[in-house]
């Protein structure tokens, strides 16, 4: 291995956005080329790890070099290879600039492309700030003009992200935020690869989880008043949340893919969701008290005949990818859930998923507190009372903007289950003292 990989391999164990982590390596290999050969010189890497299970990862890594070694860096250093010191590229913001320096310009820049949307202004000669929170991606706002999400494991096609901003760009949605451009890298086996994403960035928003969690908290600290006598009630916002997701699935069934499907693709959807099941009950053992009834109620699912539509969705809606503008809300990150493959997640689907992404999320944001007070049956009434009244207010939203109301769909119950299926594997390997929150919600909706 040369000094550079022995150097990656070292480092990127220790990074947030790298999934292997705990896994077991038997190989690993790096090839790089320039984005600018300027001061910093910014390189960029295409890192391949193969486990000893014979799977193989690519990520990308950006690296900025400099001849001597800067203390204001110190956060972002990476390595000495030679004489030459290396940063992280997304955290040594000079490294940042060429990114869209080469949007503006359409370039290709070896195997990179840079596809500039061509529809409104980029930002030029701006430095990127990460912003707090990263996960599988790392995303850099510039000058609160531009948001750009590098994505870092890469996977051939098109990322859902960019394709659906795409496609929506001729509907003038206004609750989408719009593309600017994106980056694609070729694969040696002749394979394109989605890099990254720049999107207009959304000022002054909050996003929807912190709204939701701070109404929730309000109505918690008044014990003697209701969900719609609190300051802070969150319905009409959960309202106007259902309208808006309705108002982004009328236009991405206008310009994607729908089709009409029957009993087929029912008896179809109640196997995947028995084999997530199956899949999720070797993961997480506390969810075999629920497996009787959950096989029961997805083979109701595959037993159900009426035609409905499927269609290009969100995939993975919760409060967490919407933002409250000063004038409504945005829906971002159409990725769909990190888990699944790129194809499965560019499949048309029920847009029932996102209906029952977003219930779930409020169920989240009701009864997280109880996490650290479960006891208490006062905060265990108020998080019901809540949780209702939000569910409630946002299928009224949809149904008033779609003519659909998706309480009344037989498939809506077997959604939020998968999701919190979906949860239980999401918690048990990210944040194991919330695994009772979607655990809580099947032995409730058994009880039922
Ligand atoms: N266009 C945007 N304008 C403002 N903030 C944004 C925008 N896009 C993303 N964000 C912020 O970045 C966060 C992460 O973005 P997201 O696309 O959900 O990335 P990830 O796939 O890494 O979760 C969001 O929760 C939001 O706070
Ligand atoms: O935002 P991501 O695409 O990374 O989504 C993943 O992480 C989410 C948590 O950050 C997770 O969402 C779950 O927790 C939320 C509260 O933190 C809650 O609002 C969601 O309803 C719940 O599903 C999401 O499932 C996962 O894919």
């Amino acid at each position: 291995m040369s000094a550079l990989t022995d150097l990656l391999a070292e480092w990127m164990p220790h990074q947030r956005w790298f999934g292997g982590k705990g896994r077991e390596w038997s190989s690993v290999t790096e090839d790089g080329f320039f984005l600018d050969e300027s001061t910093p010189a910014v390189s960029v890497h295409r890192v391949r790890v193969t486990y000893t299970d014979d799977v193989t990862e690519t990520y990308l890594v950006p690296l900025s070099w400099r001849a001597t070694a800067d203390d204001d860096l110190a956060h972002a250093y990476v390595g000495a290879v030679g004489d030459n010191h290396a940063y992280d590229g997304m955290r040594d913001r000079e490294a940042t600039v060429p990114w869209l320096t080469h949007l503006v310009a359409a370039s290709t820049v070896g195997p990179m492309h840079f596809h500039p949307a061509g529809v409104a202004y980029i930002p030029e000669g701006v430095p990127g700030d990460v912003i707090s929170g990263e996960q599988s991606n790392t995303s850099l706002v510039y000058g609160e003009t531009a948001i750009m999400k590098l994505f870092r494991r890469l996977e051939p096609g098109l990322n859902p992200d960019v394709e659906v901003h795409d496609a929506l760009r001729t509907t003038d949605n206004p609750h989408i935020a719009p593309l600017l451009g994106h980056v694609e890298v070729d694969d040696a086996d002749g394979a394109t690869s989605t890099v990254a994403f720049l999107q207009a960035f959304v000022p002054n928003a909050s996003d929807g989880w912190r709204l939701a969690t701070s109404s929730v908290r309000d109505l918690y600290a008044e014990a003697d008043l209701h969900a719609d006598e609190v300051g802070g009630d969150f319905a009409g916002e959960a309202a106007r949340l259902g309208e808006a997701t309705a108002s982004v699935h009328r236009d991405l069934a206008a310009v994607l893919p729908t089709a009409t499907v029957g009993p087929e693709w029912y008896a179809e959807l109640a196997t995947q969701l028995t084999a997530r099941l199956d899949a999720a009950l070797g993961i997480v053992p506390d969810l075999a008290e629920h497996a009787d009834g959950l096989r029961a109620l997805y083979a109701d699912v595959g037993r159900l005949t009426d035609p409905t539509t499927v269609q290009r969705v969100h995939g993975d809606l919760h409060l967490g990818q919407v933002l409250r503008t000063t004038t409504g809300w945005i829906v971002l990150d159409f990725e769909g859930e990190p888990a699944r493959s790129l194809a499965a997640r560019r499949e048309p689907d029920s847009p029932l998923r996102d209906v029952a992404g977003m219930l779930r999320s409020f169920d989240y944001a009701a009864r997280h507190m109880l996490v650290e007070q479960p006891g208490d049956p006062q905060l265990a009434y108020r998080a019901q009372e809540w949780a209702e009244r939000n569910r409630t207010a946002f299928c009224a939203g949809y149904a008033g903007a779609s003519g659909t109301d998706p309480a009344t769909s037989p498939l809506l119950r077997a959604f939020e289950a998968d999701k919190a299926v979906y949860e239980c594997v999401y918690e048990a390997r990210n944040r194991p003292h919330w695994l009772m929150i979607p655990l809580a919600s099947l032995a409730r909706s058994a009880a039922s």
